[in-house]
């Protein structure tokens, strides 16, 4: 068996129907190897969060993955049935959402929330249940594990409640997990601590992790590998040391100037648009994702991912390498 535990090719997603088809990601293709973490970075809107759902077959119901395969440790998620995919959601793959701690029950005590997985994925006694959820509390960093277990979620703090998230999550052991920004609402040392815990997990079940963010600094420094989404297309990827070292689009070179540096010197934070205005000297986007106009003209970007070194891709769009087509 590869070690690719999930493996995405050519995947489209389209919403709507007839005229009003809308493609929200073209052409997708990636994966994530067992023991590491692969960050999926792009703007809001770019189709982070649709192609992670789609892992998951999760997509709202106007939304389908019209062509393309997802293989999840070697079998194709897109031929599962409903039942099939309630058996790995979850339990092979669990995914930590953005707004997720809304979705924490009020009137359950969160220990016996932590247990609901178990009892419903692994049929677990009820007797081991309390012990395994206590174990789950302290390895989320409770210190007083059976207290936090007899409270509801109204008398925790949001970063409790987020803890509470990850134990829920990692509690049948999962192989992959896919946060989507999962610190968006939190502050910025409880992100760090959410983020290390996921990662302390990873390590520890030598599990994977789809991480979906905005934020460069994070994939900066929790990510193995990096793909780089706009407008619903992947522009670049590669390993984050090469990524960091080489950027090559200018979307990406316009999200690594938006991290903040303490050696910046006060000078203000960069929006990805002044990055592409000011370094390709355009008037616009030029690297719209398929087609973009300028001087009344229509230019056509070649739509393949280029390897330009060793594992690092990059999708053209260089004016040489633009065709006009009306
Ligand atoms: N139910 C839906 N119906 C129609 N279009 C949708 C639906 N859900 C998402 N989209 C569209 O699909 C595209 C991708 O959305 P997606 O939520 O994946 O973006 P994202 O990169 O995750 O953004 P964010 O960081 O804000 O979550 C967007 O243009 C969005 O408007």
């Amino acid at each position: 068996m590869s070690n690719r535990l999930l493996e995405i090719n050519n995947l489209n997603i389209s919403f709507g129907s007839g005229k009003n088809v809308f493609n929200a990601v073209t052409d997708i293709s990636l994966s994530v190897s067992t023991g590491q973490t692969a960050a999926l970075i792009g703007e809001s809107g770019s189709g982070k969060s649709v192609t992670s759902l789609s892992v998951l077959k999760l997509l709202p119901a106007n939304g389908r993955a019209e062509s393309g395969s997802i293989r999840f440790d070697d079998k194709e998620i897109l031929q599962m049935t409903e039942k099939e995919m309630q058996k790995i959601r979850g339990n092979e793959i669990s995914m930590i959402f953005q707004d997720a701690i809304a979705s924490l029950n009020p009137a359950m005590k969160v220990g016996v929330q932590i247990t609901e997985g178990l009892k419903y994925h692994k049929q677990m006694p009820k007797s081991e249940l309390r012990t395994v959820a206590l174990t789950l509390l302290e390895q989320v960093g409770f210190h007083n594990p059976a207290h936090i277990f007899d409270q509801y979620p109204s008398q925790l703090s949001g970063g409790m409640k987020q803890r509470i998230l990850i134990a829920m999550a990692i509690s049948c052991r999962p192989k992959l997990i896919i946060a989507d920004e999962p610190t968006t609402a939190l502050d910025v040392t409880i992100q760090r601590q959410v983020l290390d815990l996921i990662a302390d997990y990873k390590i520890r079940e030598d599990a994977s992790v789809l991480m979906i963010t905005h934020d460069f600094g994070v994939v900066a420094e929790y990510a193995d590998w990096v793909y780089v989404m706009f407008g619903g297309r992947i522009v670049e990827s590669g390993d984050v040391f090469t990524i960091f070292n080489n950027p090559i689009h200018p979307y990406t070179k316009g999200l690594i100037g938006c991290i903040p540096s303490l050696e910046s010197d006060g000078d203000r934070l960069k929006s990805v648009y002044d990055y592409s205005f000011e370094e390709a000297g355009y008037k616009g986007r030029k690297f719209a994702p398929e087609t973009y106009s300028m001087e009344s003209k229509v230019y056509h970007a070649p739509s393949s991912l280029i390897e330009v070194e060793p594992g690092h891709y990059v999708r053209l769009f260089d004016e040489s390498e633009v065709t006009i087509v009306g």
